[in-house]
């Protein structure tokens, strides 16, 4: 012996041949085995940690014996005899109390022995005496309730509070840490560890008003091996959080003293109830609750709000005894499914007569809520993935329940489970024996597998009514004598999205705020806008009137207001306002906000406003310019009233003064936008000069944008060939650029290069662009300044561009392929076909209507009919967020639909007229293609939801279609720009 403490961590084998050793101690006297095997039969495994093993002794051995003697004897004759592993021990008092901890660490340092066996001196002493100076390996610890909490004084042995007995392979860390900070070493002596999510500790929790101390009686999740056939059910091994229990906690007649004097949250708010008040000593585990929503967690069905018909329903299954043996509660989070699983719990084992149960007054009840039912287990749903788990899980819940009528077995998270585990729980699901209920828990219904739904008796937890909510708070306020304004507690149930936890927590954080909880605080705190200020701000917009609107806008947005929350609060106004949704709580400030808005016109606007407000929050949500585009946004709202709905609503773009050239290369968006004034242009302002500046405005961003495309060829054509004819600016985020060419072949070309141009155009602009390439009319092609607005387009195709893609100017200035811009050559439609195969993936833009976006329009051979390609996919939101390809294959595969109907005319209208709606062949999908007459020569496609998959079409006729952004709905399809 060297004289050096060293401890080892033991791997488990050695440990379980440290146990045969333990069993074939012999009694010294009679050199026999029969002293000690039954002892070493109620051997508890423990593992902790730091893989250290914990033998634990079940509470066999009680008063008047003197194992604790016997325990340590045998251990020190067993090192006598060749022993390798050292030996410390705690052993509790014999000459006090039945139970005693010995440890057993694997060390080098002999003696000690005798030591151990100097039973009657307190654990205190032992501990602090011999253990801080010689690293004594042997030495008797008293296991006090302080031991148990960590907390523990050595001179204060508490024999009442000890636990089991013990011997213990830990590694040298542990030990040690024990030694020197015994409050650290909770864990390392397997002590309890937080249980604030527990039965236990919540029930506890609530019964002291959170100012006095919870029992705990759990043990540390981390262990992962104990003799299953020890622990009553014997799966304790395989629980999370699963209580582990303390035998000698049953000795202080707990069942005399009620948990719960009665049902009903009243009760329980007021703190009054609690038997550990009267008997601090049993208190071994202190712990006050985290949360208030720990702290209020539901105990009783009556405490569980706005879930009777779950509650109502499962007391008459208990009453009438029809328990099954699968049970799944299923809702959105924060709406009591665990607390219901864990009364529901309770209440099946509750011995009281009464129906309603749980009691929290008789043995099974009180057990339960301090934590110490060993029939009641809560699983770790990703614990229980390992094949063998499930398997034990099934086998020892074929044992009989240790104490209680039904062993049940609460997992939370079950969407967790893997196939696997499903399959196996549900194959042993029918042989289950009566006696075993599984509580499934899960948020989302939609991710277990069918058959395991189908099998289960199934429990909807619906969000909580707002009413309900506001209930709970009031008594939560009352309860910590909170000072409250009532008007802040509905706001909270209002925002809290139908949970009830989430409003626990934000009343928690309030009330660390301010003394009283008012609307401000809850304003401040969420940063949301109060109704007032909402009403203001969209009357405003609404009213066009620019300079308050921004005014308005920069004060809210000053004041912390997050642009997006701005958003979706104006966005749920409206929505409100349109679905006539004012309920009686609704609060004045909204009824008034209803009255106001009541005629047809208005509704329209409101919609018009809603549909712009969506739009902005997609932009928003990739824009680091919130607030300028939030601002944008309100400024447009007042734009699309149904008055002004039409070809004449849309925005053109004014430069302040456009000689200047402001559109400058800046490319900054704010820079950008000061120089644009967004403007109806009605009528009244059509005036020479307007529309000479506007004219000016478009030809010097057109020059601009020409002057950085690149190569030259493609700078030159546009130069001489192209036209900016307008910019509309009434998609929020979004600039439309319409260009105009005088000839098919030229549109070809410049289609081709269309990222470039529409870089240069983002470039210049400050903001997405989408672009959409018209065949214009003119007197005089070479005249430009003669060129005129066509009173139709033969041919119009629409990209887009985002701001910001990789598609830049610079990025794209080579073009896609490899076409010659001058030859005029039109390209064969296999080629566009090839050609939008390569294109679309990488200009799909981010911010689609509703993930829609037609991404391809392409002139046929004869450059009279059109090739379509849109790009529906379901998938489109999430892959475009990841700036993935669209899928493109099925164009490749050449997948043509046909157009035929397109030119025929519709029977029932006149002769010659096109028809409303033309249906397009297509050759696999049941979606239909719809084309709505616009005008005389044009007509507008809408394409309704589709699959996930590429729709390729193209019109076999001459015809005239604006193809333009789609979206799932047809009333949404924005198809103006073309009707004349
Ligand atoms: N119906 C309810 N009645 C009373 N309190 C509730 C209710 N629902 C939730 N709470 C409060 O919210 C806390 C969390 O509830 P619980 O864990 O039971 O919800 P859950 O539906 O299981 O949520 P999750 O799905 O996120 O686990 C509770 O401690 C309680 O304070
Ligand atoms: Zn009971």
């Amino acid at each position: 012996m060297d004289g050096r403490r060293h401890s080892v961590d033991i791997p488990i084998s050695r440990a379980l041949v440290a146990l045969r050793r333990v069993r074939s101690l012999r009694d010294p006297s009679t050199n026999s085995l029969s002293k000690f095997s039954p002892l070493v039969d109620n051997l508890n495994w423990e593992t902790n940690s730091n893989n250290g093993i914990t033998l634990g002794f079940e509470n066999k051995y009680k008063e008047g014996t003197d194992t604790g003697i016997d325990v340590a004897e045998a251990i020190y004759n067993s090192r006598r005899s060749s022993y390798s592993h050292e030996i410390s021990g705690y052993i509790g008092d014999v000459g006090s109390g039945p139970f005693r901890n010995v440890r057993i660490e694997d060390s080098n340092r002999g003696q000690t022995g005798e030591d151990m066996l100097r039973g009657n001196k307190s654990m205190s002493e032992r501990y602090c005496s011999n253990y801080r100076d010689t690293g004594l390996e042997l030495a008797y610890v008293m296991p006090s309730s302080d031991y148990q909490e960590g907390a523990g004084s050595c001179n204060e042995p508490n024999e009442g509070s000890t636990q089991e007995n013990k011997i213990d392979y830990n590694e040298s860390n542990r030990a040690r840490n024990f030694r020197k900070h015994p409050r650290s070493s909770k864990a390392a002596a397997g002590d309890v560890l937080s249980r604030v999510g527990s039965p236990c500790l919540s029930m506890g929790d609530a019964l002291l008003g959170g100012s006095s101390r919870a029992t705990s009686l759990y043990e540390n999740d981390d262990a992962d091996i104990l003799d299953s056939g020890q622990c009553g059910c014997g799966i304790t091994r395989y629980w999370s959080r699963t209580p582990r229990f303390r035998e000698s906690s049953l000795r202080f007649g707990i069942e005399e003293r009620p948990l719960l004097a009665g049902s009903g949250s009243d009760a329980l708010l007021s703190g009054k109830r609690s038997c550990n008040h009267a008997h601090n000593e049993v208190i071994l585990y202190s712990e006050s609750p985290r949360s208030l929503s720990q702290k209020f967690r539901p105990k009783s069905f009556d405490e569980l709000m706005g879930q009777n018909v779950v509650s109502k329903s499962l007391l008459t299954a208990i009453a009438t005894g029809r328990i099954t043996s699968f049970y799944l509660f299923h809702g959105p989070r924060g709406t009591g499914k665990t607390s219901a699983s864990r009364i529901f719990a309770a209440a099946l084992n509750c011995l009281s007569p009464e129906i309603e149960k749980p009691c929290g007054l008789c043995q099974e009840c009180v057990s339960f809520f301090c934590g110490r039912s060993r029939d009641v287990k809560e699983v770790d749903a990703l614990k229980l993935n390992k094949a063998q788990r499930i398997r034990a899980i099934i086998r020892n819940a074929e044992n009989s329940p240790v104490s209680s009528r039904f062993k049940v077995f609460i997992v939370d998270e079950c969407h967790l489970l893997q196939e696997d585990t499903w399959a196996s729980f549900l194959n042993n699901l029918e042989g289950l024996s009566r006696h075993v209920v599984f509580i499934m828990i899960t948020p989302d219904l939609h991710k277990l597998p069918r058959s395991a739904v189908s099998r289960s008796q199934r429990y909807h937890f619906p969000n909580i009514k707002e009413v309900d909510i506001t209930r709970r708070l009031e008594k939560i306020c009352v309860a910590e004598g909170f000072d409250f304004d009532q008007e802040a507690l509905e706001f909270i149930s209002a925002k809290s999205n139908g949970s009830l936890r989430d409003a626990e927590m934000m009343l928690e954080q309030l009330s660390m705020i301010g003394k009283k909880i008012t609307m401000s605080l809850v304003y401040e705190l969420m940063g949301v806008v109060s109704d007032d200020e909402l009403l203001d701000l969209l009357h405003l917009a609404l009213s066009s009137d620019t300079p308050e609107t921004v005014k308005r806008a920069r004060e809210l947005m000053r004041s912390r207001i997050d642009p997006l929350q701005l958003i979706s609060q104006l966005a749920n106004l409206i929505m409100d306002i349109l679905a006539g949704k004012c309920q009686e709580e609704t609060s004045e400030v909204k009824r008034r906000i209803f009255r106001k808005y009541t005629s047809e016109a208005e509704m329209q606007q409101l919609s018009h406003a809603l549909k712009i407000l969506s739009e902005t929050e997609k932009q928003l949500r990739m824009s680091k310019n919130q607030t300028t585009w939030l601002t944008v946004a309100l400024l447009q709202l007042s734009s699309v009233g149904p008055s002004l709905d039409s070809g004449e609503s849309r925005l053109c773009m004014k430069a302040a003064d456009p000689k200047d050239g402001d559109f400058c290369s800046t490319s900054s968006t704010s820079e950008s936008l000061k120089h644009l004034v967004a403007c109806s242009c009605d009528s009244n302002e059509s005036t020479k000069m307007a529309m000479q500046n506007k004219q000016q405005t478009l030809e010097s961003i057109w020059r601009r944008a020409v002057g950085m495309c690149e190569p030259s060829s493609l700078k030159n054509f546009l130069q001489k060939r192209g036209k900016l004819v307008s910019v509309d600016l009434k998609q929020a985020g979004v600039a439309v650029a319409e260009l105009g060419f005088h000839r098919p072949k030229y549109i070809s070309k410049a289609e081709k290069s269309w990222k470039v141009i529409a870089g240069a155009l983002q470039h210049v602009l400050g903001r997405n662009v989408e672009i959409r390439i018209h065949l214009m009319v003119s007197s005089s092609p070479k005249d430009k300044t003669k060129w005129k607005r066509p009173s139709f387009s033969l041919f119009g195709c629409s990209r887009r561009m985002c701001y910001g893609s990789k598609s830049t100017p610079e990025c794209v200035s080579e073009p896609s392929d490899n076409s010659d811009f001058t030859s005029g050559k039109a390209a064969s439609r296999d080629k566009h076909i090839e050609t939008c195969s390569s294109d679309c993936g990488s200009h799909v833009s981010h911010t689609c209507c509703n993930g829609k976006e037609i991404i391809r329009a392409i002139r046929n051979r004869d450059g009279n009919a059109l090739s379509i390609a849109v790009t529906t996919p379901n998938r489109f939101t999430d892959e475009m967020s990841k700036g993935h390809q669209s899928k493109c294959d099925h164009l490749r595969d050449g997948i043509n639909y046909g157009c035929q109907d397109l030119t025929a005319p519709d029977p029932e209208k006149q002769p010659g007229c096109f028809p409303r709606t033309v249906k397009l062949r297509k050759s696999n999908a049941s979606e239909m293609i719809f084309l709505e007459k616009h005008a005389e020569n044009s007509l507008s496609m809408s394409v309704p939801c589709t699959k996930s998959s590429d729709i390729y079409f193209h019109a076999s006729d001459p015809v005239i279609v604006s193809c333009s952004r789609s979206d799932i709905s047809r009333n949404c399809c924005r198809n103006d720009v073309l009707a004349s």
